[in-house]
């Protein structure tokens, strides 16, 4: 005789299955998407307060989106019209990989002005950015649960994005895994596609060679102007390029934990042409 938690298990299974996920590792698989994924699928499952905040609150932040095979992977007929989303037309910031939602629902908190979208994978983070701008009744964010790039190409229409950020992208620091990496050329190019001309596109990392590779990526590209060219320079890096830590950038916990290990972040800050 099943019991109700093997059925539930079962159940479970079957939702992963049917999602493109194998059940053993939970891992999305590679062949159902183009590029290479800049993130490892983790246990997605949600108990608790952040189980509660899903059930409550997901409705009302969290974007219905057509899907292609997986449930991360965004269809072609993705569309994002404002006025539906926000029910009004304003500044747009995106912000990409928002973990668990501290910058972005802190800055629509102080920029009502603005609407918001954070991208992410990771449920239980989405889960914990519900909870936060319940809290502080936020109204101006929504959310995409969507491999970032895909959501570039396919959702995001031309010239739209006022402000777009992308902190503390998983480093990939094996040098195997540096395909994986979400800083590359055809990423920016991407970015450059959605960005307003004058937009501004914001980074930060703790992990200096990423840091590295990312301002060489960004001062190569030709839709990018960096904002602090040559600020910063040192003898080991005559380059230079960096800048100052934004106000707007709070310290979250992922910083937080960063700063305890000894790596310190650098930013970088880039006008779309
Ligand atoms: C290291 S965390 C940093 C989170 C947050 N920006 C912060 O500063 O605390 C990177 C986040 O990016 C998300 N991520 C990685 N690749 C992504 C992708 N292709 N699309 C959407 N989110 C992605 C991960 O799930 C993870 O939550």
């Amino acid at each position: 005789m099943e019991t109700n938690k093997q059925k539930a298990n079962k159940e479970a299974k079957e939702k992963l299955r049917a999602q493109g996920i194998d059940p053993a590792t939970q891992e999305t698989p590679q062949k159902f998407h183009r590029q290479p994924l800049s993130f490892v699928r983790r246990g997605d499952r949600l108990t608790g307060r952040r189980l509660k905040a899903w059930e409550e609150h997901s409705e009302n932040y969290v974007l219905d989106i057509p899907r292609e095979l997986t449930d991360t992977s965004v269809a072609p007929e993705a569309s994002f019209d404002q006025q539906e989303i926000y029910g009004r037309t304003a500044p747009l910031t995106v912000e990409i990989g928002s973990g668990l939602g501290e910058a972005i629902v802190a800055r629509a908190e102080n920029q009502p002005e603005t609407n918001f979208l954070a991208v992410e994978v990771y449920t239980p983070g989405i889960a914990d950015l519900l909870r936060k701008a319940h809290s502080a009744g936020v109204e101006n964010v929504r959310v995409a649960q969507a491999n970032a790039p895909e959501l570039l190409d396919n959702m995001l229409e031309e010239n739209s994005v006022d402000e777009l950020w992308v902190f503390f992208p998983d480093p990939w620091h094996k040098t195997r895994h540096h395909k994986r990496r979400l800083i590359s050329p055809e990423f920016a190019s991407k970015v450059a596609r959605v960005m307003k001309p004058g937009g501004i596109w914001r980074l930060a990392t703790d992990w200096e060679e990423y840091a590295l590779v990312m301002r060489d990526v960004l001062d190569a590209h030709p839709d990018f102007e960096n904002l602090h060219a040559g600020e910063g320079a040192t003898e080991e890096d005559p380059a230079g390029g960096w800048a100052p830590r934004w106000e707007g950038r709070i310290l979250t916990s992922f910083e937080r934990k960063a700063g305890e290990a000894g790596r310190r972040a650098h930013d970088l800050t880039y006008r779309r042409k």
